[in-house]
């Protein structure tokens, strides 16, 4: 069988994940594209090359009989409308991060989906299948090195636009920590505190406090330092630092060559999202491939998509108050629905 999809939002990762599909997943082809009015021209563009059918309206692309599953890769506040769409539909989605800004959006996704009564969605938090960070799970898995005590991480980006905003750097970035973390650790969040450095990069622009630090902690008082830094100019730098009681376990950067020269000796480091986790983003859209085939979505799922922003929400307000917020979940409405082990925790 081959799954037929059509994406919503031929941006910058749309694109990239066209590609991917195309090119280098089996089981699936991109035969529907959707972008906004002002993108008419490029969006048919794109669809004449694959040869897909150009749709003006994402709810008609999701209606569309020659759809059986959906993409969306539109900015952030169109995902939990075509979500909710799709599962109208009764078709397969692939949402990514956030699911939604605002926990009151995931819970109507959730709501929607339990009605449904089978799992249909899949949030595109695709660090759960990158090799560095699967292995530093299994390493905290075996206990080998005792207990995790702390957590130091930096998610720097070389530079944003100017449509991106202070709000952002927890939304749109930190987002990716708030679903991964938990997941590394087996545990959820309980509060979260943001401070802003009085010194900025001079490379941020008025809309854009940069740096920004996030301190969070977990149920059994696990606490996590990290660092948005989304104008950092030398590199896509994601890095994830794991203290135990006996060892210390890092993510790396891949590379796959370095330069030694004049003295120096130098790696390189990823330009972007697209080179840094390319082989997640591949294995992420294999595994959604498979599972559409099987009619069993099992990746990261509404519940997570859920716990990840109720930890963006309580980190952007605790900007505004100066405050450590607390992270209220939810007890999870249906945990053998979601795969979450206890009331709380997702597996
Ligand atoms: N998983 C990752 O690492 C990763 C990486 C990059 C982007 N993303 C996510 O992917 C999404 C897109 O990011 P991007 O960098 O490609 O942004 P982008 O701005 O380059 O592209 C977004 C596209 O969506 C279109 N769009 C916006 N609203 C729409 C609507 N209502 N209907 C149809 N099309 C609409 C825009 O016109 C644009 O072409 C964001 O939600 C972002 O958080 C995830
Ligand atoms: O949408 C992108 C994407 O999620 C990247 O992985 C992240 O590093 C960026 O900060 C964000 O803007």
């Amino acid at each position: 069988m081959v799954v037929n999809i059509g994406l919503i939002g031929v941006g910058a990762i749309g694109k990239v994940h066209i590609e991917r599909i195309q090119n280098r997943i089996s089981g699936a082809q991109v035969v529907a594209v959707c972008d906004l009015p002002k993108k008419e021209a490029e969006t048919k563009k794109i669809a004449k090359a694959i040869g897909a059918e150009y749709f003006a309206d994402g709810f008609e692309l999701i209606k569309s009989d020659k759809v059986d599953a959906v993409v969306i890769t539109t900015n952030d506040p169109a995902h939990p409308q075509y979500t909710l769409a799709a599962i109208e539909a009764d078709k397969h989605v692939f949402c990514e991060k956030p699911m939604a800004v605002d926990p009151a959006d995931c819970i109507k996704v959730m709501d929607a989906e339990m009605k449904h009564g089978k799992r249909l969605v899949q949030v595109g938090f695709m660090r759960a299948f990158d090799r560095g960070y699967d292995e530093v799970k299994a390493e905290l898995d075996s206990h080998k090195y005792g207990e995790p005590l702390l957590l130091h991480c930096t998610h720097r980006n070389p530079s944003v636009g100017t449509e991106y905003d202070t709000p952002m750097a927890v939304e749109n970035t930190a987002v990716h920590e708030m679903f991964t973390l938990p997941w590394l650790l087996g545990e959820n969040f309980i509060s979260a505190k943001v401070t802003l450095p009085r010194k900025q990069t001079r490379n941020t622009h008025s809309n854009l406090h940069d740096p920004q630090m996030i301190y969070l902690e977990t149920e059994s008082g696990v606490l996590v330092d990290l660092e948005v830094f989304v104008n950092c100019q030398w590199g896509y730098d994601i890095n994830c630092k794991v203290v135990c009681e006996t060892g210390e376990l890092s993510l790396l950067d891949p590379h796959y060559h370095e330069v030694k020269t004049a003295n120096k000796d130098s790696v390189p480091i990823s330009e972007d999202w697209s080179d840094r986790f390319v082989q997640a983003y591949d294995t992420e859209f294999q595994s959604w491939t498979n599972s559409v085939i099987a009619d069993k979505t099992s990746g990261p799922s509404a519940w997570d998509g859920y716990c990840a922003s109720v930890s963006t929400a309580a980190a952007s307000k605790s900007r505004e108050t100066g405050k450590t917020e607390p992270i209220n979940l939810i007890d999870c409405p249906n945990p053998e629905f979601y795969g979450v082990s206890k009331n709380k925790e997702s597996v």
